[in-house]
């Protein structure tokens, strides 16, 4: 590999704290606390960090989190969760954060990659697409209840002791979060930072999920909240009419607003007032990288339809480029004829099943050769529900 910046692995807690420094502040914000540091120490725990430097110091960063993915047909693999991702900007535009990229894919032995992106325009050179997106959903109290045939079911136990908060929330995303299609986990190490600091989240559980969400003052109100709900799995329509309907109940509460939310999760259908929801902020959610595209294709199961010859193009791995039959039993490398043909990243944003391939042919991102094929494999690659990953990192 040739590139004009030497990139190498982050190690011992000084250089890790450096790294971390200069991401947050390539993000405007602070270097962290004395006080903060161990728990940003301790969230390392799972991760690879890269880093490239020059005679001023490290000057571009990149953190690797171990985590897993649940894939189509209900398979869990690893993946990284590429976080952190930071270049000083006296040292930006000068092909810093793209040596680490390219280090980084090249490196990993998980065969898939994803991350949350600032910015639209900057991950799908490096072969990410977008493979999940969300909305939030707000919930006006005053008029939301749940109608009589809402399938409401079984206990909730509000947790509020901020230890055993610590405690629950890595343990049930482990339990829930890889319940759907696109869901992850992430380490205690990543847990107990996120949540050192909060002294009011509270916990809502039900034996089928669970929301956390934290109720804040409003600043004009006297006595008047708003709910934020920052996480809630729900893997049950049950689960979901419950917790709903508990959260609901909460006294003082004006609004909730729900972060993050899958864009087939339509309140409204379980309230008597459709008007008391307003989705909003619909975003991009999970790129993903097929990092390795024969074991990622391999890993997912496919819908019934006839066998479809993809051709896949990705410049930065070549070693990934080639033709590969899809069908209902599985994938594998081919010499057959490329019916259609894509680049990896738009492959990336179809493997969850989030759209129709037909869709991005219909954008001129896939190559039509045999026009047969595309109704096939619109059937082989989409699910019965919309994947969705629901935690944030
Ligand atoms: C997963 C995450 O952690 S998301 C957080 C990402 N970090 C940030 O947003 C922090 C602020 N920004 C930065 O630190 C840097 O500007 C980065 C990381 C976005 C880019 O780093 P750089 O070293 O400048 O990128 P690099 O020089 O390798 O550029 C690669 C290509 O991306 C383009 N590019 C880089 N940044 C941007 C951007 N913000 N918007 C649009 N294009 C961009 C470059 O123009 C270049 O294009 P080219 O290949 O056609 O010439």
């Amino acid at each position: 590999m040739s590139t004009p910046h030497e990139v190498r692995t982050v190690t011992g807690e000084a250089e890790l704290r450096a790294a971390l420094t200069l991401f947050r502040q390539c993000l405007h914000g602070e270097a962290p606390s004395d006080e903060d540091w161990p728990r940003a120490y301790g969230s390392f725990d799972r991760a690879t960090v890269l880093g490239t430097y020059d005679d001023t110091g490290i000057i571009g960063t990149l953190t690797a989190n171990g985590s897993v993915l649940a894939l189509p047909g209900g398979k869990v693999v690893p993946m990284d969760a590429v976080s952190r991702v930071g270049v000083r900007p006296d040292r930006t535009r000068r092909g810093v954060v793209s040596a680490i990229m390219r280090a980084h894919l090249e490196g990993t032995s998980a065969p898939i990659a994803t991350l949350r992106a600032t910015e639209g325009t900057i991950y799908r050179r490096f072969g990410y697409g977008v493979a999940t997106r969300f909305r939030s959903t707000e919930l006006n109290f005053a008029k939301a209840r749940l109608h009589d045939r809402a399938p409401v079911a079984g206990d909730v136990r509000l947790v509020q002791d901020m230890d055993e908060v610590r405690r629950l929330v890595p343990e049930l995303t482990q339990r829930f979060g890889t319940a759907r299609t696109g869901g992850i986990t992430m380490s205690e190490g990543y847990w107990n930072m996120v949540l050192g600091r909060e002294k009011t989240m509270r916990l809502a559980i039900h034996e089928d999920g669970f929301a956390a969400y934290k109720v804040v003052e409003l600043p004009d109100g006297h006595y008047a909240y708003e709910m934020k709900v920052r996480s809630m799995f729900a893997t049950t329509p049950t689960a979901l009419a419950t917790l709903l309907k508990f959260l609901l109940g909460i006294d003082l509460v004006r609004t909730a607003t729900f972060d993050g939310r899958p864009v087939d999760e339509d309140l409204e259908l379980l309230l008597v007032d459709p008007r008391a929801v307003t989705y909003k902020d619909f975003e991009d959610e999970t790129w993903l990288r097929l990092v390795d595209v024969p074991a990622a294709l391999a890993a997912r199961t496919y819908g019934d339809a006839e066998p479809v010859v993809l051709e896949v193009v990705d410049d930065l791995l070549p070693a990934n480029s080639g033709r590969y039959v899809i069908g209902p039993d599985g994938a594998e490398r081919t010499d057959r004829s490329a019916q259609l043909r894509l680049g990896v990243a738009d492959l990336g944003a179809a493997y969850l099943g989030d759209r129709p391939l037909s869709q991005y042919a219909a954008a001129g991102l896939v190559d039509v050769l045999d026009p047969a094929a595309l109704p096939a494999a619109d059937r082989l690659f989409l699910l019965d529900r919309t994947p969705w990953c629901g935690t944030y990192f």
